[in-house]
Formats: C-alpha cells, structure tokens, sequence
C-alpha cells in the first residue's frame, strides 16, 4: 500500500519500515530507520549540510538559491520545486530544528502546510560510537517529497562517511554562573577580532578529552575536566580539512580562573548576548546548541 519508492541498493540498511495510521488514500505518517557507518554527531552535521538539503529536497536545480551557512539553522527557508528541475518553486522549506538531535523541515505552500520531516539520529543500542541510525518520521507525507528522501540519504551517508576521517578541532564550552565563555583571536588576520571557544587541533595519540584540557592548560591557564560533547560536528571551510567539535567542560575544584594568555581577550557571555558576538562562522552554527547548554540551567559541575 504504501507508495515509497524503494530502491533496495540504497535503502539495503533499512532496519524498520512502519507506515502508520493510513487515513483514506494516502499514509498520513511514515516512519523508517537506517543505519550510517559514521558518528552520530559527524551525522548529525551532515544532515544538517545547507545544499544538501536544498539540492536533494528543494528546489531540484543545479544551483538553487541556497540560504546562509555552510549548515542550516532553525529559521532558514529555502525555495522548494515540486515539480521537474528548472520548475519554479511552488513552495518553502522551513528550517524548524537542525541541531545534534534532529533536522526538521517544514514544507508550506501559498495555501497551507504541505508536510513536515523529521530525522534524527540516534547512538545504536550496541553503543559503537562509529555508527549511528538515522530515525525519519514524515507527517502528511507530500508525495513530491518520497522519491527524494532517497537521494538525500545516500548523500547524508556519503558526506558523512568523507566528514569521519577529518581531523578534529576540539572547542571547550565551559559555563559558570551562567555565562559561556568565548576567546577573542588576534591572529591570522582573517579571523582576528573574532571570537571563538578555546581550544585546537587534537595532536597525534591524543584523545579529544585530553587535547581539550591541555588546550585549555595552554590558552587560559586553567584545568578543566572534558564532560560530554554538545552539537553537531562542523566542517571548517577553506579547504582545511578539519572539523569542529566542542565539548562541554568544567574547570575543576581550586583551579585558576581563565586568562587570556594566547588571545586578545576573554569575555563571559549570556545567552542573549551570544547572537550579537562577531563568532567565527563554524560557531555561529553552534549557537543554537550553546543556547540551549545556557538556557538548561543545569551548569556542569566537576564531578570529583
Ligand atoms: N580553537 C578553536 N578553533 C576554532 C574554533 N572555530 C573555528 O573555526 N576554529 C578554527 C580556527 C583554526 O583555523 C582552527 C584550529 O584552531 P587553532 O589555531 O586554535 O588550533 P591549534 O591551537 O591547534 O593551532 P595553532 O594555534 O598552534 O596554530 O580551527 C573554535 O571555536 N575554537
């Protein structure tokens, strides 16, 4: 009954097919599940990556007119054809949430709501920290959207599996009283005067922890204890390689408060102060995973 298109060379990791409640004539919620040879947050980026969304499920041209970043954020909207390539767009993708633990897109026309998408993706129960399932739930599943779902999926897996093997920068977000704090860079000078999380390039038999407490060891004088990691990865641009990824860290009983010891300046900041910082771009994208790190309340402490 169902009319998803289902091409068994891509869809060959399909652990769960559900179609539920079909209402009349067309299935009003689709849900499916498949498994990605890549870590839940390199994923999680991917998912997240602005044409391959646009490209895959918009408007279905060569270069369709994409919106901001390298990765979409909530409140991006982008033209979506639901016709043949080159047909102009009938309607726009909303950006609802495209953070570590969903991308979700709404689709509306001039008339109304045409659809909404969710994936998420979720650590197998196995706990391999290497792969990861992507969980899509689409809601009044628009039929123009089914037969993209599959080359938007294979193209997730694809750039994932490449975004793995980058080399990782590790950023440290460490909050207290509320406050996250962010670096000010004076060198090179293309990015000097932006601002930044601590942190660096994670250095050959080093794991991301250690490089994140002796980055912090270097950059602020401090000890801090690496906690769990928030966001998804981000590539940096460039042509550099590398990949963003930031941990959440506390500094630990009796030690120093930071200083600014290889930046311009160090500078505690609200979360309603973190939009209006000149960030460097690959943490503008995290701001809304920073956001929420503030906004919960919950402030890591060490917990020696
Ligand atoms: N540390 C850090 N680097 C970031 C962030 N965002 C971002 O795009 N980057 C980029 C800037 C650099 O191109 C790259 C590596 O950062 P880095 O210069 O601090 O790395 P590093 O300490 O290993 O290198 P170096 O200073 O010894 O040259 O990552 C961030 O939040 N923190």
């Amino acid at each position: 009954m169902s009319r998803w298109p289902v091409r068994p060379a891509t869809f060959f990791r399909t652990r769960v097919a559900r179609v539920v409640a079909v209402r009349g004539r067309m299935p009003v919620v689709l849900e499916r599940t498949f498994a990605m040879a890549a870590p839940l947050r390199t994923v999680a980026a991917a998912l997240r990556h602005t044409r391959t969304v646009t490209t895959n499920l918009g408007a279905v041209a060569e270069d369709p007119a994409v919106p901001v970043g390298e990765l979409l954020l909530a409140g991006d909207r982008f033209p979506v054809a639901t016709g043949a390539a080159g047909d102009a767009p009938a309607l726009e993708g909303t950006v609802c949430r495209a953070d570590e633990t969903a991308v979700e897109l709404r689709f509306d026309s001039s008339a109304g709501r045409s659809g909404r998408v969710r994936f998420e993706p979720r650590e197998p129960e196995s706990g391999a920290r290497s792969r990861c399932e992507v969980h899509l739930i689409l809601s009044e599943a628009p039929e123009w959207l089914l037969p993209r779902l599959d080359g938007y999926l294979e193209a997730v897996r694809e750039l994932a599996s490449k975004w793995s093997m980058r080399q990782i920068v590790v950023g440290a977000a460490l909050v207290e009283d509320g406050m996250l704090l962010a670096q000010q860079r004076h060198y090179p000078a293309v990015h000097a005067g932006r601002w930044e999380l601590p942190g660096g390039r994670v250095e050959p038999g080093e794991s991301e922890s250690e490089a994140v407490v002796r980055e912090c060891r270097e950059e602020l004088g401090t000890e801090v204890r690496a906690l769990e990691r928030l966001g998804t990865d981000v590539p940096l641009l460039g042509g550099s390689g590398m990949s963003l990824r930031v941990l959440a860290v506390c500094r630990v009983a009796g030690a120093r408060l930071p200083l600014p010891l290889e930046h311009r300046a160090l500078r505690w900041v609200g979360g309603s102060e973190l939009a209006g910082l000149p960030w460097l771009e690959a943490d503008r994208l995290l701001l809304d995973s920073l956001r929420a790190l503030l906004s919960s309340g919950s402030e890591p402490q060490d917990p020696k």
